[in-house]
């Protein structure tokens, strides 16, 4: 048999596949309250300054710090300036005016003294303490002057930079458009979540794993679709796929039996399927349908969310400006035997900066694989891990 590609070669292989379609910076405006996670394409500037304009820290009296120099002092108070005061007011010396917390801090007046340090009294507000000069006063453009980029050109939109941008009176950002990608899911057996089941049937999994899988990783799930193995329903739903993706992930039709759809139909367009050196997740395709890059995984839906981790999900964030998720070393919970020859992705979970295998080896284990939170990563060469020795980990 000739040697099976590796891990690593097939990972080669769809990048340069996927590649320079996710290099493709191409972006789109999109209202602030639809802009959380996304990545800024272009830097969001201030024209005018933050805050606006001068005004007040404290609800309190807008005051001059020299007419308070002499506190306790009783000063006549001549109105009262709400928070959004739409007229200038003038403080008169030796007097003061009420001020609410925002409200634009009057002329003349160059303090706040805040209403706790204040009494009322006939005739005025006596201050009971002295406040300096620009004391609780909030100058225009103390947070940023005219022309500063609030947020950063690349910037993965947080709250706080939205915050920033709605500040500075934006209602739209320019965001890196998400790759889109179409998941096509087969199976004859297969039938969404909701229907009963006849014997021999079993629910749809990869659909829904996999195109959240593709959001949680940046990009946007354009079409979800189900084929039966009926070669012409899949060159359908295939055609439907590439006019509306930039990658098309299948799942299932991959191996050896007398019913694989995916091989059927894109081999005779160029296909490449094969079987890699690694498990879960042996049998793999790759293809170009006009152009764009359909990505086959296996059927086994551990398989399937195996191969999308370790080929498209790295490739997916790097794309969107997400930060890689990042291998970590650390010693195994309890001793494993892997099969020497494949690589192989075995679930776990993370306890105590230590992993546990949890489930099986088996690809039908799902509800195993919703217990865990990590892959442990067993080389091709190595058939036992002993407990105490160290692996490494991909965070799921
Ligand atoms: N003779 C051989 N048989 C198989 C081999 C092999 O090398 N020689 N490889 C096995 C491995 S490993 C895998 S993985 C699977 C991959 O097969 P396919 O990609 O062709 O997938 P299917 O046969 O369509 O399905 C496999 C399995 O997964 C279930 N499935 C499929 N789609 C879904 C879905 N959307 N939701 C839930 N479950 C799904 C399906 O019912 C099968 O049980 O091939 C092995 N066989
Ligand atoms: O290698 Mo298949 O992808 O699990 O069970």
């Amino acid at each position: 048999m000739a040697r099976r590609r590796t891990v690593d070669e097939h990972a080669a292989r769809i990048a340069a596949l996927v590649g320079p379609t996710l290099a493709r910076r191409e972006s789109e405006q999109v209202p602030l309250a639809a802009a959380l996670g996304r990545v800024a394409s272009e830097p969001v500037v201030t024209s005018g300054p933050l805050p606006p304009f001068r005004n007040a820290q404290m609800d309190g009296y807008a005051a001059r710090a020299d007419d308070v120099r002499r506190a306790p002092v009783v000063l006549p108070v001549d109105g009262v300036v709400p928070a959004a005061a739409s007229e200038g007011t003038v403080l008169q010396p030796g007097h003061l005016l009420k001020v609410m917390t925002g409200a634009p801090v009057p002329d003349g007046a160059d303090c706040i003294v805040p209403v706790e340090q204040t009494a009322e009294e006939d005739g005025g507000v006596r201050v009971l303490r002295t406040v300096e000069r620009g004391a609780f006063v909030r100058d225009a453009g103390s947070d940023a002057l005219p022309g500063t980029v609030v947020v950063p050109a690349h910037t993965r939109l947080a709250p706080r930079h939205l915050a920033a941008a709605a500040a500075a009176g934006v209602a739209e950002v320019a965001v890196r458009r998400r790759p889109r990608v179409a998941v096509l899911a087969t199976g004859a057996e297969v039938v969404p979540p909701g229907a009963p089941l006849a014997l021999g049937q079993i629910h749809d999994v990869n659909g829904v794993a996999l195109s959240s899988l593709a959001v949680e990783a940046g990009a946007e799930a354009v079409l979800v679709d189900l084929t039966p193995d009926d070669p012409a329903a899949f060159e359908q739903a295939l055609q439907r796929a590439v006019a509306v993706a930039d990658l098309v992930v299948t799942a299932g039709g991959v191996s050896k039996g007398d019913f694989e759809v995916v091989r059927q139909v894109l081999e005779p367009l160029g296909a490449d399927v094969t079987e890699i050196a690694m498990q879960p997740g042996g049998p793999q395709g790759t293809a170009s349908v006009r152009g764009v890059p359909v990505v086959c995984l296996p059927g086994n839906p551990v398989s399937a969310a195996v191969s999308f981790t370790v080929f498209l999900r790295p490739l997916l964030r790097a794309a969107v400006g997400l930060p890689p998720v990042l291998p970590q070393s650390m010693p195994l919970a309890a001793a494993l035997h892997s099969p020497k020859g494949k690589r192989q992705w075995l679930r776990g979970v993370v306890k105590d900066g230590t992993v546990h295998p949890v489930g099986g080896p088996g690809s039908h284990l799902i509800v195993a694989m919703a217990g865990a939170d990590a892959l442990i990563d067993v080389p091709e060469e190595v058939d036992f891990v002993a407990t105490g020795d160290t692996v490494s980990v991909l965070p799921l």
